[in-house]
């Protein structure tokens, strides 16, 4: 079998289409929707990810803000911006880019950020109502692995799904989403014996590991449809998944490829959580 691509920068224009149009819905009703990305120190990956959000914010006729702070920046400091960023009312999302330095406590500054902003969907709160089958900010990677799939016409109910990788941003709630969906889940990590014969019960197969080439074609049942969630750099310093896709697309069913997979969906789905806050702040108030 050859594999079908699932053009994930196509989707994801789509998806920005119908994006678009709820944005002029809300200007119509007085509302711009509005998005504070925080940037903490020089990472040049972070830089590249920030600027493709604040480009993605401007097509869609959103406004964005973009606050940079110096790597030696306080807790405190940082904490009392976000403070801010919750009491102002033209900011419906606030996205703190992480990883943050090592002085700095990740948990706590993903805490201080309100819940009903929270576009990343990283608060406890979030995440529980996502358990829970609530009205939640899903976790952007996640959520756009499930429009991908729904785009592309895979049914889910049912399916196998074998997520490697247990990252809270990804592999935990890319495995909750499939589950609500009525999906059979099994979670491989660094510690999973044999992990072939896991990954090879896949008919959905989800790779986060942040390893790149790890997924090779012994891993995957012939038709499987596989998700590579990885952003690596090749020894060459060019953009690579966790899978070796050459040979894996020789098996299976469905790939998405890296770049233009995954990643594209991520950014729309973070434009789609910061409208959704803006909606949702009309109904507020
Ligand atoms: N609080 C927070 N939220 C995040 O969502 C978050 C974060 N921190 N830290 C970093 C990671 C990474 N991330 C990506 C988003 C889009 C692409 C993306 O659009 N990638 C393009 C290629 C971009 C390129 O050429 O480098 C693609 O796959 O086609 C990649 C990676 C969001 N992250
Ligand atoms: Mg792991």
């Amino acid at each position: 079998m050859t594999a079908q691509i699932i053009n994930g920068k196509e989707i994801a224009e789509k998806k920005r289409v119908e994006i678009a149009e709820e944005v002029i819905r809300l200007k119509n009703l007085g509302v711009t929707p509005g998005l504070a990305v925080i940037l903490v120190g020089n990472n040049h990956a972070s830089r590249t990810y920030v600027r493709n959000k604040e480009k993605a914010c401007h097509e869609l006729g959103m406004n964005s803000i973009l606050i940079e702070m110096q790597e030696e920046v306080s807790e405190e400091e940082l904490l009392a911006k976000i403070a801010e960023l919750n009491e102002t009312p033209d900011i419906h999302g606030i996205l703190v880019q992480l990883p943050l330095p090592k002085h700095i406590d990740e948990k706590k500054v993903i805490e201080s950020i309100s819940p009903s902003k929270d576009v990343d969907g990283f608060h406890p709160i979030n995440i529980g109502r996502m358990m829970t089958g609530q009205n939640a900010f899903l976790p952007c990677t996640p959520y756009g692995i499930m429009v991908l799939l729904e785009e592309t016409g895979i049914s889910i109910p049912g399916k196998h799904v074998v997520v490697v990788g247990r990252s809270n941003i990804v592999g935990k709630p890319v495995g909750q989403l499939f589950l609500n969906q009525d999906a059979t889940v099994t979670y491989c990590h660094s510690k999973t014996k044999d992990l072939p014969l896991h990954t090879n019960q896949a008919d959905i197969l989800v790779a986060a590991v942040g390893i790149p080439n790890f997924i090779k074609a012994e891993h995957v049942k012939d038709g499987a449809v596989i998700i590579d969630v990885g952003i690596n750099r090749n020894e060459a310093g060019k953009l690579c998944g966790d899978v070796a896709f050459d040979e894996v697309a020789k098996k299976a069913g469905y790939i998405t490829p890296v770049p233009k997979g995954v990643g594209p969906m991520t950014i729309t789905m973070l434009m789609y959580n910061t409208v959704k806050s803006a909606a949702e702040s009309l109904n507020r108030d």
